[in-house]
């Protein structure tokens, strides 16, 4: 098993959106900088995540990039401009906000809400209307029901994505977003935070996006800032990169012992070079059975029909490599799958081997138990600086 493209260095080629250049904010009374000469390019179109422990910095960088708050020394670059300069309110309006539980204001309606920073941009009526409608849309709820609705109205995770559909309104160039799905229960944040990919893949806005669950920010990160105390960041990489190779020991503990399994998750079927399986056709008689397993040391056959879709597999026993009756497939897995529901699967059928399939359902090559076991043993316990990088031949 083979990645095909280890994207190693997403960020190389976009131009930042955003750059910090050595910010630093020390709250009044304060003896440590919650914020230490922080340097960060945030790249265009891409979704960036901040992840540390409580009280690292992560909400103080952001009120620092949208100015609710003043650095105390540093600079913000954003767009190529310095904007340290630019009054406040007038870069507010370039840049989406949004906080736990949409940060609604409860006495306007979901509409009301929507139209917040259209109406200060003087857009006329009809233009803010109908931004609404299409904000209500694209987060997925049906204009004629919510847009009259006030945010008490709504379940936590419709009230998220009112607060989206608020940050959106502008058509701003970037958007922080600080635990946006954190009060919302595991299920339903799975839910939101896919929705929410898939609205990022048509509106592809540069956005800064606060969590403290690295699993949120593995799911939702292009690239991973990860923080420690004082707004430093210790490394700020893929989420591949970071999963396989942490900076230092408060990175991987950071990250856990599940690593590894979170690293299966980013590995899809698409991006691999598979192995191959001794096959047999479907229309295969006895005779040219036998041949095929006396061919291989293999178990099994894997039996393909005439349009080279994987159908069953053909059990090979003993010396004599007597072929047995076939035994369901089960199941194969398709191109966005990836390597945790290749482990999954195989847990759940008691398989060593799942056949792969392409989009239209034709054999492709196999995922096997022992590559999986290589690639989780790679990741455990591995140092910084080992050297090799196994994971991509894993
Ligand atoms: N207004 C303030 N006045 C004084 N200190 C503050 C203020 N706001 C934040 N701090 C301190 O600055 C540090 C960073 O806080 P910040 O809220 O940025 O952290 P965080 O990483 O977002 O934390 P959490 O994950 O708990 O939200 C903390 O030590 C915090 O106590």
């Amino acid at each position: 098993m083979t990645e095909k493209t280890p994207d190693a260095n997403a960020n190389a080629h976009v131009d930042p959106m955003i750059r910090l250049d050595r910010l630093t904010k020390r709250y009044p009374g304060q003896s440590e900088a919650a914020v230490d000469e922080l340097t960060l390019d945030i790249p265009e179109g891409r979704i960036v995540t901040f992840v540390g422990p409580s009280g690292c910095g992560k909400t103080t960088t952001m009120k620092l990039i949208n100015r609710l708050i003043e650095p105390t020394s540093g600079r913000i670059h954003l767009d190529g401009k310095d904007v340290t300069e630019v009054p406040a309110h007038l870069l507010r309006r370039r840049i989406g906000y949004t906080i736990q539980q949409g940060g609604l204001f409860p006495h306007r309606t979901v509409a009301d809400n929507i139209a917040t920073v259209p109406r200060l941009l003087g857009w006329d009526k009809q233009r803010v209307t109908a931004r609404v409608d299409e904000l209500l849309r694209l987060v997925g709820l049906d204009p004629d029901t919510y847009r009259r609705r006030y945010p008490k109205q709504l379940s936590g995770g419709q009230q998220q994505r009112v607060g989206v559909a608020r940050a959106l309104g502008g058509d701003p160039q970037v958007m922080l977003m600080d635990e946006p799905f954190g009060a919302i229960d595991p299920l339903n944040r799975e839910s939101l935070q896919n929705e929410f990919l898939r609205i990022q893949a048509e509106v592809r806005k540069t956005i800064v996006f606060v969590t403290h669950d690295i699993d949120e920010a593995v799911r939702m990160g292009d690239l991973i800032a990860i923080f420690a105390d004082n707004g430093k960041v210790l490394q700020y990489d893929t989420p591949e990169r970071i999963l396989a190779d942490p900076a230092d020991g408060f990175v991987s503990d950071f990250i856990g012992a599940g690593a590894s399994v979170r690293r299966l998750s980013l590995t899809r079927m698409d991006s691999l070079e598979l192995p191959a399986w001794p096959t047999v056709a479907e229309s295969a008689d006895g005779e040219q059975r036998r041949t095929a397993a006396a061919r291989t040391e293999r178990d099994h056959l894997l039996v393909l029909d005439d349009d080279d879709r994987p159908t069953s597999w053909l059990p090979v026993t003993g010396a004599g490599r007597e072929v047995g009756g076939a035994l369901p497939l089960l199941r194969a897995l398709g191109p966005g799958d990836s390597l945790f529901d290749a482990l999954d699967h195989m847990l759940a059928a008691n398989s060593s081997v799942l056949a792969v399939v392409d989009g239209d359902g034709r054999y492709r090559g196999v995922v096997e138990m022992d590559s999986l076991r290589a690639l989780i043993n790679t990741v455990h316990g591995r140092g910084r600086t080992d050297g090799s990088d196994q994971l991509q031949e894993a």
